[in-house]
């Protein structure tokens, strides 16, 4: 098998070599393509790997038949269409710390140069002019700094900042006293910020609650004089109102990396003389490139062949540790999904998973996923996968619901799942065995040790002497072998279940002469 990888937009040559040592991994370079030409050519691949440039639109992601990761090198992940990738199962993973360190000192940059009107000085200077009049600048020294959004680069720009000797005040929903105390700074509201800040640098994502943060009421709050910087995402400022409140002198000046439009040329605020930018450099050094692109390249290879990612962006990220605690059940909880989705033939209306014994304390959102996964799947499709499967459920009015219960029923671990449907109520227990593997020991009431593996047939039927012969008989007739097989009733004469496993899949025929046989109520063939 080889995974066909497009890189669509310019990454280190140095930082993709993790793609290019692997084995089984055909890599493409192509960064020229228009939206249209990647939408035809990306049905080929199995990975994309882009930064900011491409716009991975939902167009391109429906094209994309054999897509299973998409790659962003760098942090911010607005050019990629995430409802749509999850919808189709796709993964989408970023390089979250490789970049730091550069867009911090590029913001740095931008403030200092801000503050003493370099580019606009050396801008004049090219152009024959010595103007030492028009050129004056303000000391940061003293000065506040208001940072809003205090992630990776807020904080290393709000530490930077300290060894300016300015005074930082920063506003994030995250941020706790504790941290903005071992920071040396203050925090406060939005409002705290905008009101109190000689500077202004936004560091959050660009979201839906962070569209136009910084807008006309904000600039309306801020100090008449007030200089602006924006390193973060083009958007989170309206870059309308930054162009008013610049013209009516409330903003001194503002550096922009970042635009609501890329490329922004002949862009209204370019003709500003308090404005100056960068072409979306921030991340644009040897070292972060070099950063991004093998973290990235590491989690595509990682993905693709293991199925694991150090950094997604639309499935909750479950650390190392974690992963090895819950690796073990995985198994387990993918084949009781795909056991009940045998069970249960009308439309799911509800999902009870319960974890028991050991299982109380591991993270169990990757097991619930999982179980998700396997009950839909034989429904649903073969796309149906971890990235996909809850919002699969919500989208057909699943209700899925998670408990961790007491009830162990005697094992050490116990994952009990649950399917409740407009007429029935279905449920399956496994246990991890110690040493022995995975076991399925509950089926409905009744209590069964049956290994979740290869051909298996459940029978319900009338609690009888004869039946279980009956059975033995026709299975012998037609050559089929026998490997395990358990009963169990819930009264003397009353309803049973057998539980076999056999050596091949049943056809057709050979489950409707079982179907028929005296006492027989129901049979499943179930295919683990
Ligand atoms: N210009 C460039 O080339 C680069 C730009 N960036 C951009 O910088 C931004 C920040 O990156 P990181 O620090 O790595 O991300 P991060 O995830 O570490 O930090 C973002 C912070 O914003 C905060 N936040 C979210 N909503 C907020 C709100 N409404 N108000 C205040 N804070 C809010 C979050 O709590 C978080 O602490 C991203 O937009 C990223 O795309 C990142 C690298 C390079
Ligand atoms: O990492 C980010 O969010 C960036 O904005 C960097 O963008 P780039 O990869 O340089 O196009």
């Amino acid at each position: 098998m080889v995974y066909k990888v497009l890189i669509s937009d310019p990454l280190s040559e140095d930082g993709i070599q993790p793609l290019r040592e692997a084995e089984g991994i055909d890599v493409t370079i192509d960064t020229g393509l228009t939206p249209d030409q990647l939408a035809t050519k990306i049905a080929e691949f199995d990975a994309l790997l882009v930064r900011s440039q491409t716009k991975v639109t939902r167009d391109i992601i429906t094209n994309a038949k054999n897509l299973k990761i998409i790659g962003r090198a760098g942090v911010g992940v607005d050019n990629i269409d995430l409802d749509a990738a999850t919808e189709h199962g796709i993964i989408v993973v970023n390089a979250p710390d490789g970049n730091t360190n550069s867009a911090a000192e590029h913001t740095i940059a931008m403030l200092m140069s801000l503050a003493r009107k370099i580019p606009q000085a050396f801008y004049a200077l090219k152009h024959q002019k010595w103007d030492r009049k028009s050129h004056v600048g303000v000391e940061l020294k003293n000065k506040t700094l208001g940072v809003i959004g205090l992630g990776r680069i807020g904080a290393e720009v709000a530490t930077r900042a300290k060894g300016q000797r300015m005074n930082v005040i920063a506003y994030d929903p995250f941020i706790t006293a504790e941290k903005a105390d071992k920071m040396g700074i203050d925090y406060g509201t939005v409002e705290d910020v905008v009101r109190q800040a000689d500077f202004i640098t936004v560091h959050t994502p660009l979201l839906k609650e962070t569209k136009h943060l910084i807008n006309k009421e904000a600039f309306d709050k801020m100090k008449n004089g007030v200089q602006i910087i924006n390193c973060a995402r083009g958007g989170i400022i309206d870059e309308d109102a930054l162009y008013e409140a610049i013209l009516n002198k409330k903003v001194a000046g503002a550096a922009l990396d970042v635009f609501e439009e890329e490329p922004a040329v002949n862009h209204k605020l370019l003709e500003l003389p308090e404005v100056i930018a960068t072409p979306h450099l921030g991340a644009s050094t040897v070292e972060a490139q070099e950063n991004v692109a093998i973290d990235v390249s590491e989690d595509v290879v990682r993905f693709l062949t293991v199925g694991l990612a150090r950094n997604p962006v639309n499935l909750p990220s479950v650390p190392r540790e974690v992963m090895k605690m819950i690796e073990p059940y995985f198994h387990l909880s993918e084949k009781l999904g795909t056991f009940l989705s045998y069970l249960t033939k009308d439309v799911i209306e509800e999902i009870n998973i319960y974890y028991s014994g050991d299982l109380r304390e591991v993270q169990i959102a990757p097991l619930t996923r999982n179980t998700i996964k396997g009950l839909l799947k034989r429904h649903l499709g073969e796309h149906v996968n971890d990235v996909n499967a809850s919002y699969l459920a919500e989208k057909k009015g699943i209700t899925v619901n998670e408990h961790k219960s007491s009830s162990t029923k005697g094992f050490t671990n116990l994952l009990t799942v649950e399917v409740k449907t407009s007429k029935s109520t279905r449920k399956v227990a496994g246990t991890l065995l110690n040493g022995l593997g995975a076991r399925i020991v509950q089926v409905d009431s009744y209590s069964v040790d049956v290994v979740p593996e290869g051909h298996l047939v459940f029978i319900h039927h009338k609690d009888q002497p004869g039946a279980i012969g009956r059975v033995g008989s026709l299975l012998a007739e037609r050559d089929i072998n026998i490997a395990t097989m358990q009963v169990g009733r819930s009264d003397v004469g009353g309803d049973a279940i057998m539980m076999l496993t056999i050596d091949r899949l049943l056809e057709q025929d050979e489950l409707d002469q079982l179907t028929k046989l005296t006492d027989i109520y129901g049979v499943t063939s179930i295919e683990l």
